[in-house]
């Protein structure tokens, strides 16, 4: 069985409400009907019901069995209301603005019924830069105790199976923070091997990136990758990790042998950590575009509940199989 159904079977058993606040995108419709077919989660849908049906029926989507919520209609919005004010108390938010957001950004609205518990998990993206999803998902759900870092990772599956595990190679982060320093960079390394083991199954292997390996080049965004590497051999962590590394030393047996020889990690890596955005972004997309490579995610990493984010070039099944993995993320 294929990453995917493995997930989706996990799925299937926990069967999960997951929120999908953008039904005006048509992709999001048809999955909604792929995902109550598939029965890998209940979904709920966010806006005016008329509206929302119309569109369904005049895309061909049968979404009979999802549950529409209108925030304008909504029994407990001044909770979520009062909520909100009281989160965001330290920026003086005011009730009507806090009223505004409730009533007009079905983000916010949906990351509150996750933070409520009236549902699991959100899955939003396709019709909004990511920028809108993480902040309405950091400023309502927030890190997990313990957490400071929010960030994200793409599970990226290629189809010769020559990199990573059969193919399966983790890429961070490539949606959240545009300039790590170290201590974030050891965060991000941290947060992708957790989901490795717990989302794919993978025993994570991390190659802390850069255009140098092990001081071929000099240069102060080489030291933060070094520092990163010295911050997690101080947190002991629990999992095997080399850098700095070039990215041809990292998934290149021969190369690694060459450029890092004796390294745990080098031609072997299941875990590529990015050291800015910009290179994790483009890096992501070229891999997808030029390889043909799924490219699953982002998922983020840190929130106390799941809200993951969609490319806005994503496809039906995209969105769909990220359901199924936010379903298997909720504890
Ligand atoms: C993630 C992002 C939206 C956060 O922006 P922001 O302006 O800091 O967001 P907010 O003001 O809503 O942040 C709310 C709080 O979360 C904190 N925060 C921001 N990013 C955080 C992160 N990655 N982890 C933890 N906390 C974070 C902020 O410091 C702020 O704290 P405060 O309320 O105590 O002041 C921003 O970093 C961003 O746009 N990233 C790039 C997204 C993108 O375009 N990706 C490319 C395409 S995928
Ligand atoms: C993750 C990502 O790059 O999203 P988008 O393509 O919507 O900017």
């Amino acid at each position: 069985m294929g990453l995917i159904e493995t997930i989706k079977e996990k799925a299937k058993l926990k069967l999960r409400t997951i929120v999908l606040p953008e039904p005006e995108d048509e992709r999001v419709l048809k999955a909604t009907e792929q995902v109550l077919k598939d029965k890998t989660a209940n979904v709920v849908l966010i806006g005016n019901a008329d509206t929302i049906k119309a569109d369904a029926a005049k895309h061909g989507a049968n979404i009979d069995g999802a549950t529409i919520v209108d925030p304008k209609k909504f029994d407990n919005i001044n909770k979520y209301i009062d909520e909100l004010v009281e989160l965001r108390k330290n920026k003086n938010l005011s009730r009507d603005e806090a009223t505004e957001i409730m009533l007009n950004e079905p983000r916010f609205f949906g990351c509150m019924m996750v933070r409520l518990g009236d549902a699991d998990g959100l899955v939003a993206g396709s019709n909004s830069p990511t920028a809108d999803v993480l902040k309405a998902a950091i400023q309502v759900i927030k890190t997990a105790p313990g957490i400071n870092t929010v960030s994200s990772t793409f599970i990226m599956e290629t189809a010769d199976g020559k990199f990573g595990d059969n193919g399966l190679i983790l890429f961070a982060d490539c949606a959240v923070i545009p300039e790590p320093n170290a201590e974030q960079l050891a965060d991000i390394a941290c947060a992708t091997a957790a989901t490795a083991a717990s989302v794919v199954g993978l025993d994570p292997r991390v190659a802390m990136l850069s255009f140098s390996t092990k001081g071929s080049a000099a240069h102060p965004l080489v030291d933060k990758v070094q520092f990163a590497c010295d911050i997690l051999n101080e947190r002991n962590v629990n999992f095997s990790f080399d850098g700095e590394l070039q990215a041809d030393a990292a998934i290149v047996e021969s190369i690694g042998a060459k450029k890092a020889p004796g390294s745990k990690v080098a031609g072997k890596a299941n875990i590529l950590v990015f050291p800015d955005l910009q290179s994790g972004n483009i890096g992501y997309k070229l891999v997808q575009r030029f390889a043909g490579a799924e490219a699953h995610g982002p998922i983020v990493q840190g929130l106390n509940k799941p809200v993951n984010d969609l490319s806005r070039g994503c496809s039906v099944e995209d969105i769909a199989n990220l359901v199924a993995i936010t379903a298997t993320q909720i504890k």
